[in-house]
């Protein structure tokens, strides 16, 4: 069984993808995009290749590749597809493997399924990234409620963006959930100031799991 952590959001476009090509530079992983909707602005698995540096062999291609970029399930519906959660399995690989999710926790697979209900058929434990700006404190708890009902293994919270101390404290405390780390905002978002922004905020050993 490979070495696994789930990169899991509160929303669309949180910052998911940097931050898995962050570790999975860091770790010396592979990355592994099991749902891509949209093909045509480039996918996640192509940012993470560039942004982390990492060669083919250490990218998974995608179960689903969908045209469209908006929720999945309506995605596979217009290319005449019905995603199955049994059908998603991660691929084995002696590398720790960084699986990212698609949007936040409950956008749905099919009619009947979201991807919490996928995350919750594997055994793999699931850091959670979230923004930084108002609101951040309701998606956060809201994310932790819907994963702790499932039963999913949370190792911890990172922000991205920059944070509030107050508002990271209160997610602590509230959310019964440990801070791992912030990812602070890079302009001019380049490999090299990914890896030094990482190695700076983050000790990739919380996110060694399995
Ligand atoms: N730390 C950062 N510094 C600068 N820009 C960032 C940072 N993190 C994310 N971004 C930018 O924010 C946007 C959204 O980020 P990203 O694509 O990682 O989100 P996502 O959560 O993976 O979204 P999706 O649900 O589509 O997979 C991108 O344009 C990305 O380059
Ligand atoms: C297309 C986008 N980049 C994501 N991959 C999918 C986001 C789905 C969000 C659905 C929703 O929560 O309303
Ligand atoms: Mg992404």
């Amino acid at each position: 069984m490979s070495r696994c952590v789930v990169v899991a959001g509160t929303d669309t476009g949180v910052g998911k993808t940097v931050f898995s090509a962050g570790l999975a530079d860091a770790l010396g992983g592979a990355y592994w995009k099991p749902i891509q909707s949209g093909l045509v602005d480039g996918t996640d698995s192509e940012t993470v290749a560039a942004l982390g540096r990492l060669k083919s062999h250490r990218i998974f291609p995608e179960k689903w590749r969908l045209r469209t970029p908006i929720s999945p399930h309506l995605a596979a519906q217009i290319d005449g597809i019905v995603i199955e959660l049994e059908q998603v399995t991660p691929p084995e690989t002696s590398l720790p493997l960084v699986i990212e999710g698609a949007g936040g926790l409950l956008v749905p697979l099919n009619f009947r399924q979201t991807f919490a209900d996928l995350i919750a058929t594997w055994s793999h434990p699931v850091v959670l990234c979230s923004r930084t700006s108002l609101g951040t404190i309701n998606h956060t708890l809201l994310s932790l409620e819907a994963m702790r009902r499932r039963s999913i293994r949370v190792l911890g919270v990172v922000f991205i963006g920059a944070v509030d101390a107050g508002v990271a404290r209160t997610i602590s405390e509230i959310g019964s959930v440990s801070i791992l780390g912030n990812l602070p905002p890079l302009d001019p978002l380049t490999p090299d100031a990914l890896r030094k922004a990482f190695a700076d905020n983050f000790d990739p050993s919380e996110f060694r799991a399995d």
